[in-house]
Parts: structure tokens; sequence; C-alpha cells
């Protein structure tokens, strides 16, 4: 008997003037996490949309257990047992744990099972993740978003799901949390489920993954065992050839202090930093999801109302508000780019240059030929796949979207760039090259701050790095001091070693 349990034949789906999904084939097993893998654009979110309803494909077919699959709409494809886990949870806040895990499950008289019945089968759902803290009565709102993970799996048990698919499930997530939930997901996999598990990391992708299955521009360019298989080979296989420097370096020597921050507090984080930011650097700033990192740029750049505090841009005290801020030169990539940042609606050229158009206007005219080159030169830097500038950015996957807001802040010719998690959700080979811009700017006498949870890239690329934990900011030392350990020890412990 075969342990398959979705084969997807022949998947294509075209997007006006672009073929997202072309001959496509991909199987699932029983008991197995596969891990769904490609660039930035190359249609792995087609691909699952496909798979739970909210596309149909041009052309293809489906077979879940055995039988013949073409759901007409999500819900349907939720009943028939497919589950999604996305990286922005799809939960109601002000509805409970347990109403949130039984939302849709439509199949008593009723209409929704009676509250009674519905009882045992949250408790049963909930004690099979192994988190007691969750209580039924619960408000979502309330909840850690590791907690609120662990509800939408609760709803995929509740409704005998055979495929879930978790889609960059870490990417908001403590170690700590990223370690149950590996925990959670090989318990599903015990359980008999199928996994489609989707990341960029591809230490993680080894780790949990017993499969692999590779996209590029649309097509199905590999699969197979990870067992034997090396990261470079799957590098490999999703960009087309080899990726030599990972982490390029770009010889920059740090310079003056251009911005001081003193006892700088927000509401309630972060609290009294300290800190001086110098040209020429690549200063890192690492520490646990909800230590205040965020927290302490937003203040910074007068998105978050401040307390109390100081910041000095070139020896200047300067009110933090954004107008402020784009005046002295500083230039930010938040972490939300859906809520702030970009404008979904509007062309990808009109998201780069809005903020800069004065070298295309004279006149009071704006030359557009100028702008669509300059944009052009833009998208091939920093290699955001789409068919022409003048495309909305709604239409480009979440990571080409992330590109576009990388290179409308270096567009502005900012002086100084607080960047907050860039490269969350971008491949393994724009990575490469969005550190090597970062290299470019220190080089050319830019001061660079970049929040990561990444410890890997931050120990690569930048020069020094500073922890926060609990809202304060705690040390601050030479890349060349730091360790994994010595990073991690300090953001969890709040102590140095
Ligand atoms: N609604 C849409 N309209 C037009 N084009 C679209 C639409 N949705 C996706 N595309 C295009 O289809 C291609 C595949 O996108 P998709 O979102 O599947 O990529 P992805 O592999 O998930 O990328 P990422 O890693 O950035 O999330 C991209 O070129 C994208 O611009």
């Amino acid at each position: 008997m075969s342990d398959t349990l979705l084969t997807m034949r022949n998947i294509s789906k075209r997007f006006g003037a672009t073929q997202a999904l072309k001959d496509v084939h991909f199987d699932v097993k029983a008991g197995k996490i596969l891990a769904l893998v490609g660039e930035n654009g190359a249609g792995k979110s087609t691909l699952m949309k496909v798979l739970s309803g909210a596309h149909s494909p041009d052309s293809g077919a489906m077979q879940l257990c055995g039988k013949p699959y073409s759901p007409a709409g999500p819900h349907e494809a939720r009943l028939a047992g497919i589950s999604m886990i996305y990286q922005e949870l799809n939960l109601a806040p002000d509805l409970s744990v347990e109403d949130n895990i039984m939302l849709g499950r439509e199949d008593s008289v009723a209409g929704f099972l009676s509250r009674s019945e519905q009882y045992p089968r949250v408790r049963d759902a909930l004690a099979k993740l192994g988190h007691p803290g969750l209580k039924p009565h619960t408000l979502v709102r309330e909840l850690s978003i590791a907690a609120q993970q662990l509800v939408e799996i609760a709803r995929a048990l509740v409704f005998d799901s055979k495929v879930v698919v978790f889609d960059e499930p870490t990417s908001s997530l403590t170690q700590h949390d990223v370690r149950h939930l590996f925990k959670v997901i090989n318990q599903l996999k015990e359980q008999g489920l199928g996994i489609i598990y989707i990341s960029h990391f591809l230490e993680e992708v080894r780790e949990i993954g017993d499969e692999y299955a590779v996209l590029r521009d649309g097509e199905s360019v590999g699969s197979g065992s990870l067992e034997g298989t090396s990261e470079e080979d799957i590098v490999r296989l999703m960009v087309g050839r080899d990726v030599n420097e990972l982490f390029p370096q770009v010889p920059h020597t740090p310079g003056e202090t251009v911005v001081q921050i003193s006892n700088l507090s927000g509401e309630k984080i972060p609290r009294k930093v300290e800190l001086n930011i110098r040209r020429g650097e690549i200063l890192g700033i690492s520490g646990l999801v909800g230590a205040g990192r965020t927290e302490l740029i937003r203040c910074m750049y007068g998105l978050d109302p401040i307390r109390t505090g100081q910041v000095k841009v070139n020896n200047i005290d300067v009110r933090p508000t954004p107008a402020n801020m784009i005046e002295r030169g500083i230039g930010i990539v938040s972490e939300d780019r859906k809520q702030e940042g970009l404008a979904q609606n509007c062309s990808i050229s009109d998201n780069i240059t809005f903020s800069n158009l004065a070298p295309y206007s004279s006149f009071g005219l704006l030359n557009l030929n100028k702008r669509y080159q300059a944009v052009l030169k833009w998208m091939q830097k920093l290699q955001v796949k789409a068919h022409s500038p003048e495309q909305m950015l709604v239409e480009l996957s979440g990571g080409n979207q992330q590109k576009v807001a990388l290179a409308r802040v270096m567009h502005q010719e900012a002086d100084i760039f607080l960047f907050d998690e860039p490269t969350r959700g971008i491949d393994v080979g724009t990575k490469s090259e969005i550190y090597r811009q970062m290299g470019e700017l220190a080089a050319q006498d830019k001061a660079i701050v970049f929040v990561s949870s990444y410890l890997t890239e931050l120990l690569a690329v930048c020069d020094r790095i500073a922890v926060m934990s609990r809202g304060q900011l705690l040390e601050v030392r030479p890349r060349a001091d730091w360790t994994e350990e010595s990073l991690m020890s300090v953001a969890i412990s709040g102590e140095a070693l």
C-alpha cells in the first residue's frame, strides 16, 4: 500500500503575464516532513494556495488519500483535511481559544457543536500539544505569538487534518518556542500526518525535514531525501548556480559617532537606553522576540512615543518624529512592511521613488523614462522578481515586497539606516546581496543599525553587536568578542557572561 497522502500533478497557474506555476509535480507522504524551498517568487505560496483552495489551477490534478481532490474554496479544503499555518496567524483575537479552535467546524445539527461536546475535543487537542497553560477560555489576544500558533495547530487537529502546511512558522518565535514547535511538528508526523514545511532557513529545513522539493521559476527542479543532501546542493537547485559567498565582506572602517542616544525610554520598553551609532559601521542589535529591539528603533525614529531621553544626530538634539528624522537623513525599514512603509496598490516604481523624486524632476515635471531606468537598476541589484517596474506591489511575492522596502530606503539616499529584520522572508541568494549592500553603505561612511533574530548573520556581517533583554540594552561589544552562545546567554539571562 502506498504511503502517499497527497499528489499534485502538472499543476499550472498564470497571473496575467506571470507564469507562477508550470507543470508542477508534488507528493506528500504520511508521517514525513517535506520541506518546500525556493527563491522569492518561485511559486511556493501559489502552490500552497492551489492546495488550500484559495486559487484554482489553470490545469493539473490533485489526489488526497487516493481520491480526486479539487476544493472549491479554503473551507472545503479544510474540511477535506488540509490545514495551513501561516506566518500571519488567522485567528479571531476577541474570541476564546476554544471558540477559535472550533470556528468553522460546522458538522453538528445546529451548525456548531454544543459547548459540552466541544470541550473534550478542544481539551484533547490542547493536551496533544503539551501546553497546559493554554486554557480554553482565554482570549486569543492575550496569548503570545507562540501560543497563538499552537491554537492554529489545535484547529488542525480538531479538523482531523491529513496534511498540515507550515509557512515560515518560526520567524516570530524565540529559540525556546522554536524548540517546542519542532517537538509538536514531530508529534504530528508520528501521528501519521503529512507535513509541508516552507522556510528560507536551510539550517532549519535540514534539522526538521525528511524530504525536500525545490521550485525554481514556477517549475519543479528537484526533490528527494534530505539525508545525504547538503545545503549547497539545495542552494544550487534553488538558484540554478553555485552561491560562493553567503556572507560577502566589503572592507569598511568605523568612524566618529553620528547618533547619540541617552536615557531613552518608551512608554513601557525600551528602558534607559544608552547607545552610540558610528559612521561606517554596521551595528547589530540582538535579543529575544519582545526584548525591545523594534521598540528601540521605533522610539528613536519617533514612530512610538518616548517617556524620557535624548537623541542627538551629528551633535544636534533632535526631537524624535519621522519628519525630523527624514530631514536628518535617517531611513527605516520597519519589521511590519504591510502596515508601514509600502503602498500595496501602487507600482514598484512609486514605492521605490516616492520619498525621493528629486533625481527625476525638473521644472515640476517628472521624467518617467529616467525614473523607469533607475528603478530597473534597483530591481536588478536586489533581484526583485517582477515583469516590470510598473507592476503593482500587491502582485509580488512576500519576499519581493521586502526587497522593494529595502530598495526604497536605499534610494532615499539616507545617511543613517535602521533595518528591522531586513532579511526576514528573503531567499539565501538575495540575503547575500543585502549583506553586500550593507557593507557597501558602510564603506560609503553611512551608519547602519541592523536588528535581527538570526544570530549567524549578525555574527557574520556586524562590526559591533548590542544585546537587549527585557527592554534594556545590556552589552555592546565588537563582533569578535561574541559567539552564538554568549549572545543567547545574555539575551536569556539578562547578564553578561
Ligand atoms: N495575485 C497575483 N497576481 C499577480 N501575480 C502574482 C499573484 N500572486 C503571485 N503572483 C506572482 O507569482 C509568482 C510566484 O509568487 P509566490 O508568492 O507563489 O512566490 P513564493 O515562492 O511564495 O515567494 P516568497 O518566498 O517571496 O514568499 C511571483 O512572480 C508573483 O509575483
